[in-house]
């Protein structure tokens, strides 16, 4: 294995293609994800933003390009590369009747930590999270919001340098979502981790925010919130561009 240079991007996408039969989701695309960023992915239903989440966390393999996390390419080295990738998906990945503890110590195992360690980094990633007096808790007995932010913890686990949320604020009242949108901005600025955030939720970026639109399996737009919306507000840009390109 070829070790990844110090200073790679979190993500680097480039030439990537997919398709499923006849349907061509993704077209060659190419974007970089730097160190410590905060990139939000949108996209009308049917723009490929599930197809790159499902490439980048290997559940399918790519017909054509690249994909590097961290450096490591995730075809010749996808053990390092998925090493350095946290992911919430939509769906849960803790057991609602296992407490938060057994839920962690079990992923850490799976992680290939050992029972010590697994403690320490349970203790730490529950404290990253606000959940530390939750950890003797059974999931099921935790809000929305509490169960978003575990699942966070248990994708924290072996310290990521990516963040791949898959709309992680769907279904979470206004409150739980900005807690959630506040506990990933922080983890960005306190833990150098970078986030890609799948979202149909605007109101959740601010003009500053990176952000990648996806339209018919290609990039339409690649640049900051306040550059896209163009003195619009950011849902009208959108409405704009996906309409536009849809003509
Ligand atoms: N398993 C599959 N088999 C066939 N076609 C698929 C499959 N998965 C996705 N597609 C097609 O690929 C294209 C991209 O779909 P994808 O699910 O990646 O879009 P999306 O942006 O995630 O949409 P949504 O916001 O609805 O989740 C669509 O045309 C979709 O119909």
């Amino acid at each position: 294995m070829i070790p990844a240079p110090a200073a790679s991007p979190a993500l680097e996408v480039s030439g990537l293609s997919h398709r499923f039969g006849r349907v061509q989701a993704l077209r060659g695309i190419s974007f970089s994800i730097p160190q410590g960023a905060f990139c939000a992915l949108l996209g009308v239903n049917g723009a490929g933003k599930t197809t790159l989440v499902s490439l980048i966390t290997r559940l399918y393999n790519s017909s054509s390009g690249e994909i590097r996390v961290a450096g490591h390419d995730l075809r010749r080295s996808p053990r390092q590369a998925l090493a350095k990738l946290g992911v919430v998906f939509q769906s849960r990945a803790l057991d609602a009747d296992l407490t938060l503890e057994q839920n962690l110590s079990y992923h850490a195992a799976l992680h290939g930590m050992s029972p010590a360690k697994a403690r320490l980094r349970i203790g730490e990633v529950l404290e990253l999270v606000d959940l530390a007096p939750k950890a003797r808790s059974r999931v099921a007995t935790l809000s929305g919001g509490q169960q978003r932010r575990a699942e966070i913890a248990r994708a924290l686990l072996h310290r990521p340098q990516l963040l791949l949320l898959d709309e992680a604020t769907a279904g979470l009242d206004l409150r739980a979502r900005a807690d959630l949108l506040a506990l990933v901005r922080r983890l960005i600025a306190e833990e150098g981790v970078s986030t890609l955030w799948a979202t149909h939720i605007f109101e959740e970026l601010l003009p500053r925010d990176r952000a990648l639109l996806l339209h018919r399996g290609a990039v339409l737009a690649d640049g900051t919130c306040a550059d896209i919306a163009a003195d619009r507000p950011l849902e009208q840009a959108f409405l704009t561009l996906t309409g536009a390109a849809a003509a």
